[in-house]
């Protein structure tokens, strides 16, 4: 059985109210030793979910006047007997209700240890439960809604949707092994490929949903790249508004990536500013240039930038090796450091790299010129498509490996059921695909997964 547990579940040293959590077989009546009602009421009397006002007493002294919450099991967040203290947010009066709890023999909580209890007890799966984690760090509209409707069971529902369709037809195959010495088949082939194409496209359609959960959860990826002593870290301090990189007029400045996340008009971005490219000698510079070029691959923006003073042959030349790297890439190409020029020399300049197709802004990122007009085209490049309450979208980089399984397995299926193997063989990869998707869903795990998910969480969660 669950021991008791206790946890400050409010930020340390925060707020004119904290809510101290306690959960367990027991919480009401240890919660009771330390409570004095002034009209004499005791917790342990009290009607399920209802809140009761009162003193803590603890050591013959009134520690604070408070308000408590009372649940009973199973009609609780985590399904067991639960109390919640809403005291004062004072740290010393926080440490001394704890002092006292724990006097009594209640632990304290490990991170996420409630929310472990709640999908013990069943009261939701274990991707809604990671979905409260997101929902905690939920910074935009989109990441919100996303995480809101996985709590809520979007993602779970799809899931056991897909399962039941799985089990139906494992069902129909395994039934013909049963009767295997008969050679019967029970299960239409021709229907049981099409439910097979059905359930490729579905897992298909989750899985591709990941590009996009993973942009609205951790920012579109955007690399600064180009030459060095184009600007780059300049224009990265610009976008986020802090001077997270050091600029100098020496070349190779920037030897390693620098990253961070900013909000534009609701779309998270992450921007990437990187080692600028030139052929050089310096071992270390040589492997942060290897590493720009990585993160050219995992981006889905390139904000290339030029420095409008460098020879446009020397341009030509690097132009050379960065262009094939960019196949499939939204490219914005910023000719920098416009405020150098005249006019006419601009004109000229409009036409570099013919044979590149891309977008191009003249920008000065020292005089924070066009800048209005560059958040446009990181908008317009974004391109998130409007986020439905009911779309399911995946976020988690988990899901989408047992989704990629899952899928590997549904195709296996798709395969067998084309080529004629036997009905064992089918049976077994359709229940390869359903381990998987019990995998996302928790009624397949281990100790050590569920220890990974939790222990990320807070304290008090
Ligand atoms: N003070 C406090 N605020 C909180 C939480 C909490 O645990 N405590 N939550 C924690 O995340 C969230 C609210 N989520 C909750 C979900 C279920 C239950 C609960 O007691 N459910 C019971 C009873 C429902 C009913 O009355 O019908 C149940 O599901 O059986 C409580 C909080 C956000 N705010
Ligand atoms: N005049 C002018 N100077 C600029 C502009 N943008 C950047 N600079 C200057 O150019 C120099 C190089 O800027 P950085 O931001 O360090 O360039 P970088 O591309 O990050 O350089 P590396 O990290 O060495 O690759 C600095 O002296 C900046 O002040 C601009 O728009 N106009
Ligand atoms: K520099
Ligand atoms: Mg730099």
């Amino acid at each position: 059985m669950n021991d008791i547990i206790c946890a400050i579940s409010t930020p340390p040293g925060m707020g004119a109210i904290a809510v101290i959590r306690l959960s367990g077989k027991g919480s009401i009546a240890v919660a009771d030793t330390l409570f004095v009602s002034p009209s004499g009421k005791r917790l342990a009397d009290a009607k399920a979910n209802s809140v009761l006002f009162g003193e803590i007493r603890f050591n013959n002294e009134v520690t604070d006047e408070v308000l408590v919450t009372v649940f009973h099991a199973p009609r609780s967040f985590t399904g067991e007997e639960s109390v919640e203290i809403s005291c004062h947010g004072s740290v010393y009066i926080q440490q001394k209700i704890i002092e006292a709890l724990i006097a009594r023999g209640v632990r304290l909580a490990k991170p996420g240890e409630f929310t472990r209890r709640a999908f013990g007890n069943g009261k939701f799966d274990l991707s809604q439960a990671e979905a409260v984690a997101d929902l905690i760090a939920s910074s935009s509209q989109a990441s919100h809604r996303v995480a809101m409707n996985q709590m809520r069971g979007g993602f779970a529902s799809k899931l056991a949707e897909l399962r039941d369709k799985l089990l139906q037809f494992v069902s129909l195959v395994e039934l013909e092994l049963d009767f295997a010495e008969e050679d019967v088949e029970f299960a239409n082939r021709q229907k049981l490929y099409e439910l097979t194409e059905e359930i490729e496209r579905e897992i298909d359609k989750l899985a591709r949903s990941f590009q996009l959960g993973n942009a609205i959860k951790n920012g579109i990826p955007v690399a600064i790249i180009g030459e060095t002593n184009a600007g780059k870290s300049t224009l990265l301090n610009l976008l986020l508004n802090e001077e997270k990189a050091i600029v100098s007029d020496i070349h190779g400045t920037t030897r390693d990536v620098i990253e961070d996340t900013v909000n534009i008009n609701g779309v998270t971005f992450r921007f990437i500013d990187t080692a600028g490219i030139r052929h050089t000698t310096d071992t270390i510079e040589t492997l942060g240039i290897e590493r720009t070029y990585q993160k050219i691959a995992q981006a889905s923006i390139v904000l290339w930038m030029i420095d409008l003073t460098t020879p446009t042959e020397e341009i030509n030349t690097l132009a050379q090796s960065i262009i094939p790297k960019l196949v499939d890439k939204h490219v914005l190409l910023l000719l920098n450091k416009s405020d150098l020029l005249s006019e006419s020399e601009r004109e000229e300049k409009q036409h570099l790299l013919p044979e590149l197709k891309a977008e191009r802004l003249f920008i000065s990122a020292k005089k924070r010129q066009n800048t209005d007009q560059l958040q446009q085209l990181l908008l317009k490049a974004a391109d998130i498509p409007q986020i439905g309450e009911h779309d399911v979208v995946v976020t988690n980089l988990r899901h989408y490996e047992a989704l990629m399984n899952a899928l590997e397995a549904v195709r296996r299926v798709k395969e067998g059921l084309d080529t004629g193997i036997t009905s064992d063989f089918i049976s077994q990869d359709i229940r390869e695909c359903m381990f998987y998707l019990g995998e996302i869903t928790g009624q397949i795990s281990t100790d050590e997964i569920l220890g990974n998910i939790f222990s990320k969480f807070c304290i008090g969660k």
